[in-house]
């Protein structure tokens, strides 16, 4: 199945104090970076860009092996993401990825975009492994809170090209706010397959996440 990329990084790095997408890792942007694993997967056939003109630009050093297009995106991530849907016409599957998790791996989004061909939606995430607690407003905690059965979504997260859609037309429909896809197909009552990361994939939000993703990155 052809499966489109269309990665969001129209975001505007507050908790990071700069632009997060333009800072070096190994010596590329954080964006090149995730691009660039895209570009490397087999199963790829184009990748989509949500970001402003300025931050495209910057990425535009050497050759592409796939298409390779730029669109504008929103003021919230999940308006971002429709606008790189918006861009999309024949590809069967679209897997959406934050230009922020610039350590993804080819391996994972082979087996994540298997898993979305199988079962037509499918995340990668992991298990939370640690207790959690429910805390006040003063950061003291309240409670427990059981962890089975809970996990981290991540991106990518991948699913017939057509539900997606779907679903975004229905959280514009009904003044829906989600914070990722996964959500967004749960409101079409549609379940997603969550795919073990096996690798760090870390979302770099704060500086320390930079300094860690800069030892991780190869
Ligand atoms: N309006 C938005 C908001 C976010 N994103 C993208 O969604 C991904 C996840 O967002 P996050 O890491 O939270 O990035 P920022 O919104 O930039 O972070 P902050 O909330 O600290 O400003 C990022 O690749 C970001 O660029 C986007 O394309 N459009
Ligand atoms: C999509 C996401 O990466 C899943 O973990 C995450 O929700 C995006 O981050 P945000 O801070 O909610 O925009």
């Amino acid at each position: 199945m052809s499966c489109a990329a269309v990665i969001v990084a129209s975001g505007s790095s507050r908790r990071m104090g700069f632009d997060k997408l333009a800072a070096e890792l190994n010596g590329r942007p954080v964006l090149r970076t995730s691009i660039d694993r895209f570009m490397a997967s087999p199963s790829i056939t184009r990748v989509v860009v949500v970001c402003p003109q300025e931050r495209f630009d910057a990425l535009l050093d050497g050759e592409f092996p796939k298409p390779l297009e730029r669109v504008d995106g929103g003021a919230e991530r999940q308006d971002s993401v429709i606008a790189g849907l918006n861009a999309l016409d024949t590809e069967t599957l679209v897997a959406v990825h934050d230009g922020a998790r610039p350590l993804i791996t080819v391996e994972a989004i082979e087996t994540c975009i298997a898993a979305a061909t199988e079962f037509g939606a499918a995340s990668l995430a992991r298990p939370i492994s640690e207790t959690i607690k429910r805390a006040d407003a003063r950061g003291f905690s309240q409670e427990g809170v059981d962890r089975d059965g809970l996990w981290h979504t991540e991106t990518p997260q991948i699913f017939k090209t057509k539900l997606l859609k779907e679903a975004y037309e229905l959280v514009c429909a009904n003044g829906l706010a989600v914070t990722d896809e996964v959500s967004a197909v749960e409101a079409l009552g549609v379940e997603t397959k969550l795919v073990t990361s096996a690798t760090p994939n870390l979302k770099i939000t704060h500086p320390a996440d930079l300094a860690l993703a800069e030892a991780l990155v190869h």
